[in-house]
Parts: C-alpha cells; sequence; structure tokens
C-alpha cells in the first residue's frame, strides 16, 4: 500500500503514436506488485472539451498556435496531477508524448521536469521504427502510405520530434520486445539501478 511519507515512483513513457506505451503502461498495471496509477497523455486527451482537441497530442508542425498556450497548461495540469499522486505516496506512469515542433517553441518539456523537481523519476524512451509504425497505423487505425508510397509528412515528422533532445535514463524498442519484456526491463532498472537523472537534466534546458 501506499506511503504517504515516501513519495511514489514515476515513470514517464515518451514517444510517438502507435510506439507501444499504452501496451507497456498496462503491462506495469498488470504485473508491479504495487499501485501504479495511469496519469498520462491518453487520459488527459479524453478529459479535453472535443472543440479543443486534438488538445495534448497536437502533432509537430505548428498548423495549430490557437491552441499551443492552453496545450502549454494542460502539460502542466497533467504533470501537477503527477506529481500530487507521487507525493501522497502512489506510484504513476505516464504515457507521453513530448516534442517542441509548435508555431514557436514552447520549453513544455522543462517546465513539466521543473514540476517533478525532487521527485523519483524514471525517464524512458518507447522507440519503435518508422516501417513498424506505418504496418502498425495500417492495421489499427487503416491509415497508410501516401499513393506516391512515402511516409504520410505528419509521421515522420513524429518520428524525430518526440526523441528531441532524446535524453533518456533508459530506451525500449517495441519492434523487438513484447510489452512484458519493456516492463520488466523497466522493473529491473528501478531494482537494480543505477540511479536515474534523465527526466530532471531537462530543468535547465530553457
Ligand atoms: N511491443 C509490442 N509488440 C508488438 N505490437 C505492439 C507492441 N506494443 C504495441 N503493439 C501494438 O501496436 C499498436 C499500438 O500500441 P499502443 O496503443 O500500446 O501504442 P501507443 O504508443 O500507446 O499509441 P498511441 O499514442 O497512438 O495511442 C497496438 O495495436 C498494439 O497491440
Amino acid at each position: 500500500m501506499p506511503h504517504e511519507n515516501k513519495p511514489g515512483q514515476i515513470v514517464i513513457l515518451n514517444g510517438n503514436p502507435r510506439a507501444g506505451k499504452t501496451s507497456i503502461v498496462h503491462a506495469i498495471q498488470n504485473t508491479f506488485e504495487e499501485v501504479w496509477m495511469n496519469v498520462g497523455g491518453s487520459l488527459f486527451k479524453k478529459m479535453t472539451p472535443e472543440r479543443y482537441q486534438p488538445g495534448i497530442s497536437l502533432r509537430p508542425g505548428g498548423e495549430r498556435p490557437d491552441l499551443e498556450p492552453l496545450i502549454v497548461t494542460l502539460y502542466e495540469a497533467m504533470y501537477e496531477s503527477i506529481a500530487a499522486h507521487s507525493r501522497l505516496g502512489l506510484n504513476v506512469v505516464a504515457d507521453v508524448w513530448h516534442h517542441d515542433s509548435y508555431s514557436s517553441p514552447r520549453g513544455i518539456l522543462p517546465r513539466c521536469a521543473r514540476i517533478l523537481s525532487g521527485l523519483p523519476v524514471l525517464f524512458v524512451g518507447v522507440r519503435c521504427p518508422i516501417e513498424v509504425v506505418m504496418q502498425r497505423r495500417i492495421a489499427t487505425w487503416n491509415a497508410g502510405y501516401e499513393e506516391d508510397g512515402s511516409v504520410p509528412k505528419p509521421v515522420g515528422l513524429w518520428q524525430h520530434a518526440v526523441h528531441v533532445p532524446g535524453i533518456y535514463d533508459m530506451e525500449v524498442d517495441t519492434s523487438i520486445l513484447s510489452p512484458e519484456e519493456c516492463a520488466r526491463q523497466i522493473r529491473q532498472r528501478l531494482e537494480e539501478g543505477p540511479p536515474f537523472s534523465a527526466f530532471h537534466s531537462h530543468e535547465d534546458m530553457m
């Protein structure tokens, strides 16, 4: 059960759409013994009114400058929620897709890092090669290649922008690891170290 005098562990899973974040969230919640709350982007997106969609999942490219100030606040609200859970002793796993390819830089990741200052955070890069992302987009969304056979521009932008600057405590490649194996490696890293510092290293980046 949670210990109110000890902050809960936070695991941030960062990766592009279809990379496999949600599957890892479920594997963690189903296989780790303690209480792991999912306070992540998928849920915050659902909490957002329709007229402000895509909200927190606005893709790279700077297409909706009108939404960007709200997106900064939504990220801050989500990370304040993550911090609140951790301070009450609850472990948190969050699926996110950070990027800074808005109409102008917004510095969301450094802002979020400052909100979690002093709390234990493991920052995990969830990687997946673009060919496999495309296979999953076709299989699950029926959204594939352009007529000329090229990768759609937003998909290509995501693939790069979500891993800038790409400083993680650990990375997993979901094209070669099952969600359960990713969760097992995360558990191992939490238990065996070395200490993690990647998320907090972003605090001073802006
Ligand atoms: N490790 C894996 N191996 C094989 N298939 C996977 C793996 N992880 C996820 N998938 C499949 O890829 C698809 C996307 O997975 P998932 O919903 O976990 O990704 P996501 O990163 O949360 O995506 P989104 O951000 O688009 O919601 C699903 O069909 C899922 O079954």
